[in-house]
């Protein structure tokens, strides 16, 4: 009789972690959290006034999670209340505007800020971070790319989603994935699984279609002189062509730089004799 019961899985234990948010004022982050805990969304701008402080429970495959939420102010005036805070921390929602470009050049200072402030002994290898390029809702404004978020946050092996809290498009994917990665974590002694944390190309590659992307010039763009000769600008090439060949390269945004680099070409060799 009892060999035919079907076995109940025993649940796992519960844990309790810690997340917080953080990025400039005005990115959406508390949205975000409302958007995610209470299923609405504000349109009228509150500024978060320090921190504000929330706890919701959540199911990740068999585990109950217990997540303690930290919303933080993006106002540098709050830096001092900030700082008490990123202590013990197993997960950090990372938000910029798409429509604000210095919100998204801000998120090396806001790293910057969580480092400083865990002193030298703080690990961050450990912390799982996901960026929300919020605001998507707000096609006409965008002004940083998919690709260029992206690759930003890949080649720091931080998670990406493009979000709305406004809309909630990506909000539940997000949260979902960014749990289930906390909880890897967690069942790996607090140390990230190797497969989560390696990008998937190199720094070399990030860094040249970061540079090819503000490029000036096509001279620019290949890394030569202006003035140089068919055989540079052929040598220049193949360096570019062979790192940044869409069959090798899987960066975000490889594939606009490489064609760039095409076209590039293609422009000075009609003008060099
Ligand atoms: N269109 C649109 N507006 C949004 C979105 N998310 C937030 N907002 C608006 O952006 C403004 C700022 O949102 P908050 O969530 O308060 O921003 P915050 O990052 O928490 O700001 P601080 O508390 O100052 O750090 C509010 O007026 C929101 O209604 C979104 O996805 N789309």
């Amino acid at each position: 009789m009892e060999a035919s019961m079907p076995k109940r899985k025993e649940p796992g234990k519960s844990l309790r972690i810690k997340v917080i948010s953080m990025g400039n004022a005005e990115v959406g982050k508390s949205c975000i959290i409302k958007r995610y805990c209470e299923k609405r969304f504000v349109s009228k701008y509150l500024a978060t006034i320090g921190i504000d402080y929330g706890v919701t429970k959540v199911q990740v495959r068999d585990r109950e999670i217990k997540v303690n939420i930290f919303d933080m102010a993006g106002h540098p005036f709050f830096y001092e209340v900030r700082n008490e805070f990123y202590k013990d921390t197993q997960g950090v929602i990372l938000v910029y505007d798409v429509g604000q470009k210095e919100s998204f050049d801000a998120l090396d200072a806001w790293l910057v800020e969580m480092k400083q402030d865990l002193g030298p002994h703080g690990n961050m290898e450990n912390i799982v971070f996901v960026v929300c390029a919020n605001k998507i809702d707000c096609a006409k404004h965008r002004c940083v790319d998919e690709s260029e978020g992206r690759l930003w946050a890949e080649s720091k092996g931080f998670l990406y989603f493009e979000t709305s809290a406004q809309t909630g498009e990506g909000i539940s994917e997000m949260f979902q994935t960014f749990y289930l990665n906390i909880l890897d974590v967690c069942e790996h002694g607090g140390k990230r699984p190797a497969t989560n944390s390696n990008a998937s190309f190199t720094k070399e590659q990030a860094d040249t279609i970061r540079r090819i992307r503000n490029s000036k010039d096509s001279w620019d763009m290949l890394g030569i002189k202006p003035g140089a000769s068919r055989d540079e600008v052929n040598k220049a090439y193949r360096k570019l062509a062979v790192l940044l060949h869409p069959d090798k390269c899987v960066a975000p945004g490889s594939e606009d730089a490489f064609k760039a680099v095409v076209n590039a070409r293609t422009a000075l060799l009609k003008n060099i004799k």
